[in-house]
């Protein structure tokens, strides 16, 4: 049967461009129904690239805000990740538990996190797969985390698939897995092998064909190692990590053809109940442009990122900010130059060409040239210092003085130093010795120095908020905060709003706050994001509070400085 118009029900041949679901008599109707249309049509089509393969084009503008697609996933389930040792995830709600100690599943013995989680009845979840784990005939006391092995229950619950929802499971093995580059003698070959395909096969698919051999019923018809391989190859690929209160990844219908780009122009975020995605124009979109996300982390380097994402997604990222040696302005992954015959030069290195892994660095003041391989060696060794000292639950003393090490090498607006900054202004104000009030006032100027620096290369590298919401909430809080107890420090001691330095405070006060609150929109649904947006709230209502007791109105504050700043000006210039 043909397609019917969406309006009039006659028959159809127009369809809608964008989302290529509705169809229409003619472009009279289809305009007609606009109205209606637009909430749920979709603004992109899918295209087929020569490099990216499949890809989502905007077939309209899209503006920062607008939702470009929301939908729930195929499948989820505990991350493909090997756990040795600490707190693996419940198989029916994938929260962390302890496996030593906890309950286990009556029906595969599996540690739960409690007898009455709901997903382990659920069939989506852990019902389904409960009924193969529960065939292998043996319980283990000891040894938990290599006898339950969860990393591999989301390829078992791909594969069950085939029985409940034969669409979905070939709808995944439609997706890219790039065996080509994971062959036989590869590491991830042998990894997946005897990680997930022969736990799997020994543990449950033996017990299953017995089981079928006796019974004349099949359960499921293909579990060859060919398969599981393609499925983990599917999830490393494709799967996204939902970054809630559990350890779960997921494989979406469309989201999934999303490209990278290390400037990616939407955000998404996930509903607690069944771990929707919505995704959202972080940046304008406008028609014909391609629609990314990101697939490495955004606060590393280029070269790091570049090298993640070839080791893991098997592509050269060839985008803006890998192309540029600066990569947007930021000095992300710049060196200092140590100069020559021992004397710092004060010049800068950069990649001359970022994107070629055999290119040179040069300095911008001296001959001074450098290998790709010499700075990857120096910023890996200076990047395992940083890794340890963070680990170790640092003093500032401790950060301070790495940080100075640091910079003898690094440009102050590196990556590793990015890090180390980040920790230190939430240090500054908290750690015994620099509690508010023990804390110095150059040390309180230097936390709100650090973090305007900090914030500078974040809006650099993440101008639509897509990736760094949360470490720039951080920064504007901390960044409040020094202002707010060197505010309240000098209102003690008399100097009021008179003062031009406390006026810039208070608007300094009230924009970070304003900012950190519009950053952090998207973020009530992690825990870490809601803490953070109930210390900005209680910030903004102390905040308000004051300003209303001491009858303080910022606005009126700055013009009055900045006629007192024409005045002096135009006494200066004899006027
Ligand atoms: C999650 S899939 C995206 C959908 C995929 N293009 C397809 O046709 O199914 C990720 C793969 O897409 C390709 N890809 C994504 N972004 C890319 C980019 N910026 N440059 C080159 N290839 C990219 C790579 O092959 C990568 O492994």
């Amino acid at each position: 049967m043909g397609d019917k118009c969406a309006e009039c029900g006659e028959p159809a041949e127009l369809k809608c461009s964008a989302c290529k679901l509705v169809s229409y008599c003619g472009k009279e109707h289809q305009k007609k129904d606009w109205k209606n249309h637009k909430a749920v049509c979709r603004p992109f089509e899918i295209l087929e690239d020569p490099v990216l393969g499949k890809c989502l084009v905007a077939t309209r503008d899209i503006k920062p805000g607008d939702i470009v697609m929301a939908e729930y996933p195929l499948v989820y389930g505990p991350r493909p990740h090997m756990v040795e040792e600490g707190p693996v995830p419940c198989p029916g709600c994938c929260r962390l538990i302890i496996a030593e100690g906890s309950p286990r599943c009556e029906g595969c013995d599996f540690p739960i996190c409690h007898p009455g989680c709901e997903g382990l009845r659920d069939m989506d979840r852990h019902g389904h797969e409960c009924m193969i784990l529960g065939l292998r005939d043996v319980k283990a006391i000891n040894g938990l985390h290599d006898f339950y092995r969860q990393d591999a229950l989301l390829t078992l619950r791909c594969l069950l698939l085939q029985n409940r929802h034969p669409k979905k499971f070939e709808q995944i093995m439609g997706m890219m897995e790039h065996m080509d580059r994971r062959g036989k003698n590869t590491e991830v070959y042998k990894d997946i092998d005897s990680r997930i395909a022969d736990y799997l096969i020994d543990n449950f698919f033996a017990p299953m064909k017995i089981l079928e051999g006796r019974t004349g019923k099949q359960a499921l018809h293909d579990i060859s190692r060919e398969t599981i391989h393609k499925i983990c190859g599917v999830i490393d690929v494709n799967g996204l990590e939902v970054n809630m209160d559990a350890e779960v990844s997921a494989l979406y219908p469309t989201a999934y053809l999303m490209e990278h780009n290390c400037l990616p122009n939407t955000t998404h975020i996930f509903d607690k109940n069944g771990y929707k995605i919505t995704v959202k124009a972080a940046l304008p979109i406008n028609t014909g442009e391609h629609i990314s996300t990101m697939y490495t982390h955004c606060l590393w380097g280029t070269q790091a990122r570049r090298e993640h994402l070839r080791e893991t997604k098997y592509f050269d990222c060839k985008c803006v900010r890998c192309s540029d040696p600066t990569e947007l302005g930021s000095y992300l992954s710049a060196l200092k130059c140590i100069g020559t015959d021992d004397e710092p030069c004060g010049g800068t290195q950069l990649p001359l060409d970022p994107t070629n892994d055999e290119t040179q660095w040069t300095c911008d003041k001296c001959p001074v040239k450098l290998t790709n391989a010499e700075v990857s060696y120096l910023v890996n060794g200076i990047g395992e210092e940083v890794d340890n000292v963070q680990l170790s639950n640092p003093t500032v003393r401790e950060l301070e003085s790495l940080l100075n090490k640091m910079l003898t090498f690094l440009h102050p607006n590196h990556y590793h130093v990015y890090s180390v900054k980040h920790s230190l202004i939430q240090l500054y104000g908290y750690q015994q010795g620099y509690t508010p009030s023990q804390i110095t006032d150059d040390c309180l100027t230097r936390k709100a120095m650090m973090c305007r620096e900090l914030m500078d290369i974040t809006r650099k590298i993440d101008p639509g908020n897509a990736r760094l919401p949360l470490y720039s909430g951080v920064i504007l809080h901390e960044l409040y905060l020094a202002n707010w107890i060197l505010i309240k420090r000098k209102w003690d001691l008399g100097i009021k709003t008179k003062v031009k330095s406390m006026v810039t405070m208070f608007e300094e006060c009230d924009m970070s706050l304003k900012e950190a609150k519009e950053v952090l929109k998207n973020e009530s649904t992690t825990p870490a994001g809601e803490k953070l947006i109930n210390l900005v709230e209680t910030a903004s209502k102390d905040f308000k509070k004051f300003l209303e007791r001491n009858k303080i109105d910022i606005a009126a504050l700055v013009v009055k400085e900045k006629e007192k700043a024409k005045e002096k000006e135009e006494l200066a210039n004899g006027n």
